[in-house]
Parts: structure tokens; sequence; C-alpha cells
């Protein structure tokens, strides 16, 4: 495995890119650099050994069978990580699209479909080890207190985000929260695989689509399968006529707020007054008691594509959104990630704007308490809220978030990648080692590069396969304005 850690993810990553994804090629390209660097033998033998383990089938330390399955804790309440976590979340969700993918070091060892046979006994590449979504930094310069956005202005001033108090009628925001209440019920766990564990995410979530039945063709259904960590899950369910009525005056607001933005980014999705931002999907997610989390993770970008922008309701009790910048490698001596605590409150809209995904991660943390949520309007008829419902999840500790999303039709499921396993690969951005210096934050998001990869890894007993491919707009005719690509359908 790789223990020189100034040689991993970030070097193995450009190499790799570098390379076509040519494992072979990004492993002499790094050998040979390594070699012209004058390193001192010893280095050299180290570097030689690493790469060796990087690419050969070594077995992980610490790798235990039989197969388990656990439920992670995903941060701790200060906000640090807890190493060896790999939460996933919705969408994204996951990366591990949302996901953190586990503790440096690991990941699941998948086989290489490029590998050169001289390469004696290489069939075997831990690719998920160097290529898993960065985690969050952690070392070199001072920690940083985590601080506490408590307005709208601050929230505006320090992260990519936004917050709307009350954004709907109160008695509209109690109607939904005890419909998805309701529908709570029947939500699940997700699982996935990591490592050699089965791992359960500590809340419940499901999927929804917007006019489902209207869709002319099934593109929509299938990219809804696939919503969470690239594993197939059943079909979505309809939007609820709450979640409609919602939506309705979520999207004015979302739009009233990109068109504040200014300048967008060049491969987000262009949206003007005669195009604007529509949600098509949501994933709702419920939260019950001050201990059911979502862990640290960027939304998976698969079907969203670059520098999405998601509308985030939270209803219910509240809880902490937290947010930390993910620090570019050339830039984390200098400075340590800054984390972010936003209370979320009952009826708030919480938008994460074009570039947020690309660099913060957030999460739901666990807390020590949780205040009791007292909804300004009973349950709309009498045994609405079914028995079942509100004893697994009483309304007073629970809390729903839904958030809405605009699936791009130029990311519509059968143009999306597939890998060697045969599934749809994950649209991944290269955050650590985005572009710093004296150059603009809006630069730096416009010249991210991303990655389309395999993900099967996570759904797949921990197999995954080698496929990693540049994402090229262009060249893949993607773009609002690419001619393939219907405005309709936004
Ligand atoms: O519950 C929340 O506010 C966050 C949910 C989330 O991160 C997600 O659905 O991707
Ligand atoms: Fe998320």
């Amino acid at each position: 495995m790789i223990n020189d850690t100034s040689l991993s993810q970030e070097a193995l990553l450009g190499a790799l890119a570098d390379a076509g994804g040519s494992i072979e090629r990004a492993a002499k390209a790094l050998n040979s650099r390594q070699e012209q660097s004058g390193s001192t033998s010893h280095n050299k033998r180290k570097r030689a050994h690493d790469l060796d383990g990087w690419i050969t089938n070594e077995k992980r330390p610490g790798a235990t069978s039989p197969r388990k399955l656990a439920t992670v804790p995903e941060s701790k309440p200060d906000g640090s990580l807890i190493s060896g976590y790999t939460p996933l979340a919705p969408i994204c969700i996951d990366s591990d699209s949302d996901a953190e993918q586990g503790a440096q070091g690991g990941g699941p060892l998948v086989s290489s479909a490029n590998t050169d046979q001289s390469s004696v006994g290489r069939t075997k590449v831990p690719l998920m080890t160097v290529l898993k979504q960065a985690p969050t930094s952690t070392k070199s310069a001072p920690k940083l207190v985590p601080r506490t956005l408590g307005t709208p202005e601050l929230v505006a001033k320090h992260t990519p985000c936004t917050l709307h108090l009350s954004i709907l009628p109160p008695e509209l925001a109690c109607r939904l929260f005890y419909a998805m209440l309701k529908e709570a019920a029947s939500w699940t766990r997700n699982k996935w695989w990591l490592f050699d564990r089965l791992v359960e995410s500590p809340h419940r979530t499901s999927f929804y689509a917007r006019n489902l039945a209207e869709e002319s063709d099934d593109d929509m259904k299938e990219a809804a399968r696939y919503w969470y960590n690239g594993r197939p899950s059943p079909m979505p369910n309809n939007f609820l006529p709450e979640m409609e009525e919602a939506c309705e005056i979520i999207e004015k607001t979302v739009n009233e707020e990109i068109l504040k933005r200014g300048k967008l980014f060049p491969a987000e999705w262009q949206t003007t007054p005669d195009h604007p931002w529509k949600a098509n999907v949501a994933a709702a997610n419920c939260y019950t008691g001050s201990k059911e989390t979502v862990g640290y993770h960027s939304d998976q970008l698969t079907y969203l594509g670059p520098c999405p922008t998601i509308a985030s309701l939270s209803l219910g009790t509240t809880r902490v959104f937290r947010l930390r910048e993910v620090v570019p490698h050339s830039e984390k001596e200098e400075r340590n990630a800054q984390t972010f605590n936003i209370p979320v409150t009952h009826n708030s809209l919480t938008i994460m704007h074009a570039s947020c995904q690309e660099r913060f991660k957030h999460t739901i943390p666990p807390q020590q308490t949780i205040d009791a949520f007292k909804p300004a309007f009973p349950p709309p008829t009498v045994g609405e809220l079914e028995n079942t419902a509100s004893d697994i999840m009483p309304p007073d500790i629970s809390r729903i978030n839904i958030t809405f999303r605009f699936y791009r039709p130029d990311f519509a499921a059968k143009t999306i990648p597939k890998c060697h396993c045969g599934i749809p690969t994950v649209l991944r951005p290269d955050m650590k080692r985005r572009e710093s210096g004296m150059i603009s934050e809006w630069e730096q998001t416009s010249r991210m590069r991303y990655f389309w990869m395999c993900y099967s890894g996570a759904q797949n007993e921990g197999k995954g396969c080698s496929f990693f491919q540049t994402l090229d707009m262009e060249r893949e005719g993607r773009g609002c304005h690419a001619t393939s690509v219907s405005l309709s359908g936004s």
C-alpha cells in the first residue's frame, strides 16, 4: 500500500488522469519522475515499493471476514471525521458520491483492465484507494474552531449557500411535514460495501421523481434507479401533491438566487429567465432523535452535471447542517478547512449553489440533544399520521429533509458511460487538485476536472473495476447548448 502520503492521492490521481486512465503508464511516469528528481536511494526504494503495492494485489492489513453489517458513526460532534468511516450520502448521495470513501490507504481491490502483463502478477489494483473522493484535509495548518452561521447574511458571506427562513406558508410546511413523516414509515436505510463490511446509513431515505408518468422515455426512471451510490433501487415515487405545491414556491426562490449570482460557471446549466431551474427529482431523508445522521459527503454529480444547484428544505426539529471546505493540496500547508455549522430550522430552505459540491462537503452530524418540535398545526385529519409512523418517528424529535434537484437532460441516463462491470459510472470532481493560488474562486471552479469512474465497488461486495475517463463536455456533446439537448427537459 502507499505509505508515503506525499505521493498519494494528488500525485497518483494526477498521473492517472495524465495517462488517460492507464495504470501502467501512470506508474511508469511516476517512477521516472521520481528517478529524475534525484531522491535518495532509500526514498527511491520506498517509492518503488509504495507504487508496487498500489498496483499489485496486496492484502490490506486488518481486513476481516466474515462480512459484517454495521451501522457506522459518521463524524464526531466537534465536526472532525472519524477515521476509517466511509459515509455515503444520497445522490450523489454519494459520494460516496457522496462519500468520504473510507480510510486512507484502503479500498476495494479491483481488476485492472489495462494491466500490462509484463508487470508480473499485477492483476489487481486497489484503484479506489487513489480514485476515491478525496478525504477532507486534516493536517498541517492549525485547526480552526467550527463557526456557527446563525443568519442568512452570514451563510451567504462564508459559504456557497443561501439560507431562506420561513420559505413556505406555515400551514403548507406542516402539511408537508406530516405527509412525509407518514411516507417515511416505508423508507429504507441504504446499504453499501465498505471494504469487506456491509454498512448501513444511519437515517431513512427515499427518492421521488416529478411527473413520472409523463416522462416520454424511460430515461428519468433509469437515472432514478441509480440515485444512490450507483446501486439499483426500487422505482422512485411520484411527487406528493404537497411536494408539488412546495416545489413551485421553492423554484421561484432558487431562480431568483441563481440570477443574482451573475456569471455562471461554464459547465453548469445556464439558467436564464426563459429556461429556469426546474426540479425534476427529490431525495428525501428522515432523521429521528439526535443520533441519526448523514456523514460528510458531496452530492453525486452523475445526473446533475458539474456545479449543480440543490435546494434543501428542512421540516421538523432543528438540526445542524455542517459544511466544510475541501482545501486543495496546494494550500493545505497554509490553511486548514473551516467548519461551518448552520442550524436549519423548520421551514427553512438551504440552497447549495454551484461549486458547493466541488469545494465543500456537508453532513448532518449527531448531536447531544435536540429541541422538541412543536408544530403550529395539528395533522390535517384525525388519523392522518398513522400510529406506526408516529411510533417509529415521533413528530417532535424527527426532521424531514427534501433536496429538490434538477437532473440535466445532457446527463440523461442513456448518456452516462458504463464501466466494465456494466453499471453506470459515477461523476466525480477532482476536489483536492483544483487549481489555486492567484486565481479567483470562479476560475478555480471553472477549471475543475471531473472523472467518470466505476462505482460498483460500493455495492458489489467491494468489487469494482478500473474504469476511468475524464469528463470532456464538448467531446461528449454535453452542455445546455449542445444540439442533442432538448431545453424542454429543463
Ligand atoms: O438532511 C440534510 O439536510 C442533508 C441531506 C443530504 O445531504 C443529501 O440528501 O444529500
Ligand atoms: Fe448531500
